[in-house]
């Protein structure tokens, strides 16, 4: 990375990291930097907050302070070391903590210390130098670039095999959870494979009534039925040469999966009414939110269409398991949507608590979501704004949808716990999700979690 005098600054993009400081300057400054050279940062005060988090999330690295108003940074590298084993780990601090032996620090898991006032660069430094190996996303995203934005090692890992997929001509089905990209993955397929320069068609199968999908997506010849005016051909031959993407698979009826079936061995296919075949040569990719294996079992996909279809599997990890991810995104949605609104201002960027925020954020419907909060945000920011506080986001997320989406009052806002969760750590989530919806006003939390302002007291001085 360059800065303006040509130096160059050390790279830190595809890194995840948490700094934890309960000395909120310190936080923020390190947190800056390091946002600035390129990570996804996410910022904690205390160390229950750090644990919480790391619950929900994995880290490549954290940078804690070994004096933390709950405890001490050391008491964080257990919880690390069991969610992220092959993590780093740093502490910073006065130097009297420091008087160990490098070689047992390092046994204990602690990959170096930093005396106060840390230096960022000198930090940002070493994260590059011992962290060089862990950036293989960055290849992989300048190749998917023109169709998709990633960041994250667990998005790089699931799409690893796409380029290597892209250049057969075998079938491949996408996973994933409704909003996580499965439409752009299968755009990328196509336009990195050998059928780039052919059409690329999408079919939503569960969009088309069950009556006219086989006559969709087949064609008919001319009198086929009552209506039938003129042949037509179907999405299978307008795909010639090319992609066909079908979407929703999963709810495609079962005389349409015979169909598909014979044409995905064959390679060929008999329009409704036609006497002859039709050869076609198509690249099929095919996707589902819903999961295909129990459909199967339920019977209500057939298994044979399921193997044809499932040869190249890939699937997409739904958008709260790739953090490093949701800040990228949600930057350069919203300098979209402002230059949609002919912002003419430089764009604010997302305050460290803000990303931490989003970081925090269930995303039940992955990126679409995002991209509409973001949508949703740029309406409401004014041209003198430099930097988004978390509360505008917040109220954001909370308010009811400016835009159409499907997410708009049962699930924004809303927090996510994950299965596993011990009662304890989810009454933990409710306060802390009440305490930023009011800005850390206590009594205001206090209101919201129905309890009295005491009773939150205490259990806050029990953290
Ligand atoms: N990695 C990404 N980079 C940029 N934009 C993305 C990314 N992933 C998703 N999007 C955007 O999010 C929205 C949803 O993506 P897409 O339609 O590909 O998801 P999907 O998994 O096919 O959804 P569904 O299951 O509802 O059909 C689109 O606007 C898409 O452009």
């Amino acid at each position: 990375m360059e800065n303006t005098q040509g130096n160059t600054h050390p790279d830190l993009r595809g890194l995840s990291l948490m700094v934890v400081d309960d000395d909120h300057n310190n936080l923020r400054t390190l947190g800056h930097v390091f946002q600035h050279l390129g990570a996804s940062v996410t910022g904690w005060g205390s160390l229950r907050q750090a644990r919480l988090s790391l619950r929900f999330h994995g880290q490549d690295a954290i940078v804690s302070n070994f004096r933390l108003k709950d405890g001490t940074g050391l008491d964080l590298l257990p919880d690390y070391q069991a969610r992220c084993p092959e993590g780093s780990f740093y502490l910073t601090g006065d130097s009297r903590f420091f008087n160990v032996d490098p070689v047992d620090s390092l046994k204990q898991g602690i990959r170096g210390y930093f005396k106060k006032p840390v230096d960022p660069i000198e930090l940002a430094n070493r994260l590059v130098a011992d962290l060089a190996s862990k950036t293989p996303a960055e290849g992989l995203a300048k190749q998917l670039a023109p169709y998709l934005i990633l960041q994250d090692p667990v998005m790089a890992e699931a799409l690893a095999e796409l380029p290597s997929f892209a250049v057969t001509s075998e079938p491949v089905l996408i996973q994933g959870e409704t909003g996580t990209g499965k439409e752009l993955v299968a755009k990328a397929l196509h336009g990195l494979g050998s059928h780039a320069e052919g059409p690329f068609v999408a079919v939503n199968c569960g969009a088309i009534p069950e009556n006219l999908l086989e006559a969709e997506l087949f064609g008919y010849e001319k009198g086929a039925f009552t209506g039938a005016n003129r042949m037509h051909k179907g999405y299978f031959e307008q795909a010639h040469q090319g992609t066909l993407f079908l979407d929703e698979i999963g709810e495609m009826p079962p005389s349409a999966q015979i169909s598909l079936l014979r044409i995905l061995e064959e390679g060929k296919l008999q329009r409704l009414g036609a006497e002859g075949q039709v050869r076609v040569n198509i690249r099929v990719v095919a996707a589902t939110h819903r999961s295909l294996e129990e459909l199967v079992e339920a019977r209500q996909f057939r298994s044979d269409l399921f193997y044809r279809l499932n040869v190249l599997p890939l699937f997409l990890p739904p958008l709260r398991e790739r953090p490093a991810d949701i800040a990228l995104l949600a930057e350069r949605f919203l300098a979209d949507s402002l230059r949609d609104r002919n912002w003419q201002s430089p764009i604010p960027c997302l305050s460290i608590e803000a990303k931490t925020f989003l970081q925090y954020h269930g995303w039940s419907g992955n990126v679409r979501e995002l991209r509409n909060v973001m949508a949703r945000l740029a309406v409401r920011l004014t041209e003198d704004m430099r930097e988004i506080p978390p509360k505008l986001l917040r109220s954001v997320l909370r308010s009811p949808s400016a835009l159409p989406s499907p997410f708009a009052s049962g699930q924004e806002g809303g927090i996510y716990i994950p299965k596993g969760t011990t009662l304890t750590d989810a009454e933990w989530l409710l306060i802390d999700a009440a305490l930023q919806q009011s800005a850390y006003n206590r009594s205001q939390a206090a209101r919201l979690l129905g309890i009295g302002e005491r009773t939150l007291r205490r259990k806050l001085n029990e953290s």
